[in-house]
């Protein structure tokens, strides 16, 4: 009996899934249906609001009904970030309970990597679980075992080791790869192998080490990064490295995985990088198809991968090659400026969103007005409304997004010249922040509970305990145990902690953090010494709990979302353009920002109407701009600097574009629009 059963898509099939993501049926044409009956190996690629997501979601839902396959197998669905994951679970989960468990499975691709493959390899090798498998936990405990001596290492081989990778900034990038079956030390995952020569090439008096010295180097360069291993600390990235070894020492598991999942669904393909893209080929894809592999994406946005040529995806069509044309998303007028700025290759947008012909805008700005140009997004948004361009009950989220979130610096736009309280490091939660206070100010303001703040201050705590190399039984505290411990060291310690954490979490929400934040130094110093029996803190403990450098300290009420702009009853996030991928906006304004240069200066032809392939930097340019240009249904703006483009605005008008000037002599943005809507000239005097 084949191991693939062939399955049937119907018509029916069809119809029920339409029901569940539109509530109306006849919704798919033709050549979604094509993709949605097709149970073969093939790619799916195809223009941004496509409805690509959409398609693999009808397939789901179709698929979940055929649940359990025969012969116990299941289903893999891959994406490139949680977000996009989070997605797929929001829209369909309720729908899809077996989809969403054993045997199948839904997830990024580090996970799956983490789950099948490097957690199992490492618990081979090491005989325990890995503790975490997290970039920043990496950094801060390969930081801190660099300034350790290593056994059977001399104090020169020591310092020569240490000498050549301060000199080569390569603590934190460089990895172990295996090419099977060699281990090879690398620069950085998929780059050029490591080198080793005496720095400071260049003076007179430089003589190279001896190979002899080399290879203790190299050999100290492995031991420390077994070191780590060890302690059960991986990077995201050496997960790739036990995957390898484990596929290669136990060829069975390949035969395992296919047999295990009947379907796999890859989307976002475009934004896999080669090591991520090679695993999968190896894994599953094999002529007889017995897992069928499916990929879905769009060439023209790879925004995740650098665009080197060593991280970049190597996703090249297979044979059966599906696509979809048109973008149920975009408007005509927007699909127009949109297909030209395909990076890697140019293909016709047809905008299928044809209830609204609201024109693609660009907000021309000056010096003075930069900081006026959301307000000026926001009333275009009020008086496309009032004119029933833009529906009153939204849809779909109205957004902010930039590129480049970094500080800004003199004639350097950033989001932060048009957003002033702008701040980079609330777009992504995280567990490590550089110092105590990040813990007390970017905690996640999206719930009304006190929390977040909680767990931040006791994240912050563990971060300290880390630094000072405690453990319980071998193993890093999480909250819980740590809150154990006290309670069984002292318990009237505990009770006076817990009473202290309600009132830091209070002051917090005051608004009072340089308070809070002198508190809980004092605190957790003293706390931290007498139940661990230390006698001070070490440097890197007091470095983390006073540093201040990176962040300005805020003392006044917090507001709900420092990211966040309010107009009237319209609320915009202002983010980056990254954490916008996949997303569908009713309006969505693009500020120009500088990343080596501005998007105007990188690519003015496109703006301007014209496709002309794109060299290196302007690729990556277009391809923020194709993504971030491609969310709206309704209104797409653009704000650019009026310097570069003053003398272009014919030329805009007659490729589509809706020109506004806002510079001083415009006065409130209101009337510029009012005018533009009553038909009068875009430029006012
Ligand atoms: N067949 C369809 N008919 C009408 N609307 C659709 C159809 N397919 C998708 N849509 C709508 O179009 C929008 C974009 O769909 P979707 O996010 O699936 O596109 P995508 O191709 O995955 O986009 P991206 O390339 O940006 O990731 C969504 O609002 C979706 O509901």
């Amino acid at each position: 009996m084949p191991l693939n059963m062939q399955l049937e898509v119907t018509d029916l099939d069809i119809e029920s899934a339409e029901q569940i993501l539109f509530g109306r049926i006849n919704v798919f044409d033709a050549e979604r249906r094509i993709f949605l009956k097709n149970l073969d190996t093939c790619d799916l690629q195809a223009v941004p609001g496509s409805g690509k997501t959409t398609v693999l979601l009808a397939k789901l839902l179709i698929l979940e009904k055929r649940l359990p396959l025969d012969s116990g197998r299941g289903i893999l669905v891959l994406s490139h970030t949680n977000t996009a994951v989070n997605e797929i679970k929001k829209k369909i989960g309720k729908h899809c309970p077996k989809l969403f468990s054993y045997p199948s499975f839904v997830g990024t691709i580090q996970s799956f990597v983490d789950k099948f493959l490097a957690i199992p390899c490492y618990a081979n090798l090491y005989k325990k679980r890995p503790l975490r498998i997290d970039n920043e936990i990496y950094m801060e405990t390969i930081e801190r075992e660099f300034n350790f001596k290593i056994k059977d290492f001399s104090v020169q081989e020591h310092k020569n080791a240490k000498w050549f990778i301060n000199a080569k900034g390569l603590l934190g990038g460089y990895r172990i790869q295996f090419n099977n079956p060699n281990f090879e030390l690398v620069k950085y995952i998929n780059g050029k192998n490591v080198e080793i020569e005496k720095p400071k090439k260049n003076s007179k008096a430089w003589v190279d080490f001896s190979e002899a010295e080399k290879s203790r180097i190299k050999q100290w360069l492995i031991s420390l990064k077994k070191k780590v291993f060890n302690k059960g600390i991986l990077h995201y990235d050496d997960a790739y490295f036990f995957a390898n070894v484990y596929l290669s020492r136990n060829p069975q598991i390949l035969s395992f995985l296919k047999r295990r999942f009947n379907y796999l669904f890859i989307d976002e393909m475009q934004d896999m990088e080669k090591h991520q893209f090679e695993l999968l080929e190896t894994i599953f894809y094999d002529p007889s198809n017995t897992t069928v592999f499916q990929r879905i994406g769009d060439i023209n946005q790879s925004i995740f991968t650098d665009g080197s040529s060593t991280s970049s995806s190597s996703w090249t069509d297979r044979e059966a090659k599906l696509t979809l044309s048109g973008s149920h998303r975009l408007n005509p007028g927007v699909a127009k400026v949109v297909q030209n700025f395909g990076a890697e290759s140019f293909i016709e947008i047809n905008g299928l969103h044809t209830s609204n012909e609201v024109k693609p805008h660009i907000i021309l700005f000056d010096q003075q007005s930069k900081g006026r140009v959301i307000e000026a997004f926001a009333n275009l948004i009020k008086q496309h409304q009032a004119n029933n361009e833009i529906p009153l009950v939204l849809d779909h989220p109205i957004k902010v997004i930039g590129w480049n979130g970094k500080l800004p610096e003199p004639d350097k736009l950033r989001i932060k010249d048009y957003f002033e309280p702008y701040d980079k490091e609330e777009q992504k939660p995280k567990i490590d922040y550089p110092n105590l206070l990040s813990y007390l100010k970017y905690f996640d303001k999206g719930t009304l509970t006190l929390d977040p703040i909680r767990k931040n201050i006791l994240n912050a705590i563990l971060r300290v305990i880390r630094l000072e190399d405690i453990k319980e039984d071998g193993r890093n505290f999480t909250k819980r145990r740590f809150l154990n411990y006290l309670a069984l060291v002292s318990p009237s310690k505990a009770e006076e902690f817990s009473k202290s954490l309600y009132q830091w979490c209070i002051n917090i929400i005051k608004g009072k953090v340089t308070e809070v934040h002198q508190g809980i130094i004092e605190n957790v110093t003293v706390l931290i010494c007498e139940i661990f029996s230390k006698e001070a803190l070490g440097l890197q403990s007091m470095f983390f709990l006073n540093d201040t450098s990176t962040l300005e300290t805020i003392d006044g009420p917090l507001i709900a979302k420092n990211n966040v702009f309010c107009y009237e009853d319209l609320k915009f996030e202002v983010t980056n353009i990254h954490s916008v991928k996949g997303e569908t906006h009713t309006a969505t304004l693009y500020l120009e920002t500088c990343y080596h240069k501005h998007e105007t200066e990188f690519c003015l032809d496109a703006i301007l109407g014209n496709y002309t392939p794109f060299k290196k930097r302007q690729k990556q340019a277009a391809k923020m701009m194709y993504v971030g240009f491609s969310r709206p249904t309704h209104l797409l703006c653009f704000a650019a600097s009026l310097d570069r483009l003053q003398n272009k605005v014919e030329e805009l008008e007659r490729v589509g574009w809706k020109v506004i000037h806002l510079n001083e002599s415009t006065g409130n943005p209101t009337i510029a629009i009012e005018a533009e809507v009553l038909g009068a000239t875009n430029e006012i005097e």
